[in-house]
């Protein structure tokens, strides 16, 4: 056990992150309505090449003139391999309004990178003196980027989400994939006749997560990219829940409701999860450091993961 208390991520919904291209701006009004806690306006992998000013100049605006409400609005840049990045930065932070939170930065590989985005981040907000600190996010999808995750989640002050990027982080590793996230036919076990079919995103998440919570960062679950398939979305984003995981992308409207109702806790959670608070209470109050609830212990470590759940339901109410 660490002597050092494990930090508090942000205390912000970020249940779904509903994303859409730059380059198509009547998306925008439909997505600002959408149920998401936050909006990703892309600029890098589906905007074209030759509409990148385009895009940039079509998000400048959006973010003045359109009421987002109380949604965290994050712009996707381009990678820092790329020669659009500096300029998404620049343009951003010098022509578009206050309103903006956060910038996300996609095929991270190193906390150099982030420092390199931080620093010119931080050169524009002082040059124009611009009010709002603005945050980042970064995407872990490339071999580089797992391996060091940990530095990664490590690198900013400014660093509040972190998200698996399924689709790229599978083409980065070589895997024998095409599908974005979820169950991948060939990664199976046999036995008895019978394949059974395992996880194979379980452990970049779980390493995700584990690099997340060391430093305080929210871990975030990427695309899934069959957005006509339900049950599959629904399941990948049960997995993701269960390991820590606190949202999950839609790149298609339909799974904004599906990724809120995952990551919300239920009502009989959050009642069970009082209870046990109570009953911790009860048994703390005696001199106790566990007790019996509902035929099953629960102790000083059930009374933390309580209040995680009970945690995102104030927020949610709030
Ligand atoms: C996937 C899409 C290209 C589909 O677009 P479209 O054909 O227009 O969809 P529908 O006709 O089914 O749309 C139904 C209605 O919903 C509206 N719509 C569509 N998309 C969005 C959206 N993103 N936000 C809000 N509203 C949306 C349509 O206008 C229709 O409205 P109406 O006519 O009024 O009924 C498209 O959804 C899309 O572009 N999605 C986002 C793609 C994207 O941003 N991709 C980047 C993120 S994923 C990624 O980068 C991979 C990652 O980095 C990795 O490596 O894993
Ligand atoms: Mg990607």
């Amino acid at each position: 056990m660490s002597f050092r208390l494990q930090p508090s991520a942000p205390a912000r919904l970020n249940r779904c992150q509903l994303f859409g291209p730059g380059s198509r701006p009547a998306l925008f009004e439909k997505m600002a309505k959408s149920a998401a806690d936050v909006i990703n306006l892309d600029l890098e992998d589906s905007v074209a090449p030759d509409d990148k000013p385009q895009a940039r100049a079509n998000i400048i605006q959006a973010i003045g003139d359109i009421d987002w409400g109380n949604k965290t609005l994050s712009v996707r840049i381009n990678g820092l391999d790329t020669p659009f990045w500096y300029r998404d930065v620049v343009d951003l932070l010098e022509q578009a309004g206050e309103r903006l939170d956060q910038i996300m930065i996609p095929k991270v590989g190193n906390a150099s990178d982030v420092y390199a985005v931080d620093a010119l981040v931080s050169a524009v907000e002082a040059a124009k003196g611009r009010n709002k600190r603005i945050s980042l996010e970064v995407i872990i999808e490339t071999a580089a980027g797992i391996a060091h995750v940990e530095e990664i989640a490590a690198s900013s002050p400014r660093l509040q989400a972190m998200s698996l990027g399924a689709a790229d982080f599978a083409a980065s590793m070589g895997m024998a994939t095409t599908g974005i996230g979820g169950t991948q036919e060939n990664y199976y076990m046999a036995h008895e006749g019978q394949k059974h079919w395992s996880d194979p995103w379980h452990w970049a998440q779980a390493a995700i997560v584990a690099a997340c919570r060391t430093h305080g960062v929210l871990p975030v679950d990427g695309p899934f990219g069959d957005f006509s398939d339900i049950e599959g979305f629904r399941a990948q984003a049960l997995r993701s829940a269960t390991l820590g995981m606190v949202g999950k992308w839609a790149i298609h409207p339909s799974q904004v409701a599906l990724a809120n109702e995952v990551f919300s806790p239920s009502e009989k959670a959050v009642s069970e999860a009082k209870e046990i608070l109570a009953a911790m209470e009860q048994a703390q109050q005696t001199g106790a450091g566990a007790t019996v609830y509902k035929g099953r212990l629960v102790d000083i470590a059930s009374i933390r993961q309580a209040q995680v759940i009970v945690r995102q339901a104030d927020l949610i109410k709030a």
